[in-house]
């Protein structure tokens, strides 16, 4: 029998909008154009790149006509930006048991791999996890059950959670028939109700017996 907890990462396991925000404002700021608010930039998070970007250029006046400029040029901001992102309090712990306890661990994430690879190692990340799957390691991405499918298979589980703190984690999940525990202090832009969950938690200290209750075959 092989357990195993999947983690969405931003907002989930790492408090990144900060520096998510930053890399978007200094897009901006390339541009000659004022910064917007942080929440703001949470909102237009969670679809990866390519959404976040068409809605930052909605929300400002970058041109539609120079997305791919403005792709590469994001990009190279978010992958310098990690000065700001932190664990969120009591995640690492909570990884710590759950690898203790036996229990496979992995990321499936929709960040891109550059700015992902370069958190990770910002953060000593890497080592704790079995499997990490970005955003663009498949042609399609979450919501699309296929990353999360492919993570599981990855680490030969047959029975899984997946942690995240978003709709689009809650959609991928149910998709993929796997249980999910809902992280209510990441970037969440929906009211808890609103989120489908077969937990909500609010503090990693729970999430090891969360798991324990939850885990259901794949
Ligand atoms: O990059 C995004 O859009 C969101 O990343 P996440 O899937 O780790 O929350
Ligand atoms: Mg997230």
């Amino acid at each position: 029998m092989t357990r195993a907890v999947v983690f969405d990462l931003d907002g989930t396991l790492i408090d990144s909008l900060p520096d998510i925000a930053a890399a978007a404002n200094a897009l901006l700021a390339d541009h000659g154009m004022l910064p917007l608010p942080q929440t703001q930039i949470g909102g237009f998070v969670g679809m990866g790149e390519r959404v976040f970007l068409d809605r930052l250029i909605a929300a400002t006046a970058l041109d539609a006509a120079e997305y791919d400029a403005l792709m590469a040029e994001f990009i190279t901001h978010y992958k310098a930006s990690t000065g700001l992102t932190t664990v969120f309090p009591g995640a690492l712990d909570a990884v710590k048991v759950l690898k203790a306890e036996g229990y496979k661990l992995g990321i499936c994430t929709n960040k891109p791999g550059g700015p992902l690879a370069a958190v990770l190692d910002a953060l000593d990340l890497t080592k704790w996890f079995d499997v990490i799957i970005a955003g663009d390691t498949l042609p399609v991405r979450k919501p699309d059950p296929a990353p999360l499918h492919l993570a599981f298979e990855q680490m030969g589980a047959d029975m899984g959670v997946y942690v995240g703190d978003s709709d689009v984690d809650a959609e991928t999940a149910q998709r993929a028939g796997v249980s999910f525990a809902f992280y209510t202090e990441g970037i969440r832009t929906k009211p808890i109700d609103a989120i489908p969950h077969d937990r909500a938690f609010d503090r990693f200290e729970d999430l090891p017996a969360i798991c324990q209750e939850i885990l259901r075959p794949i």
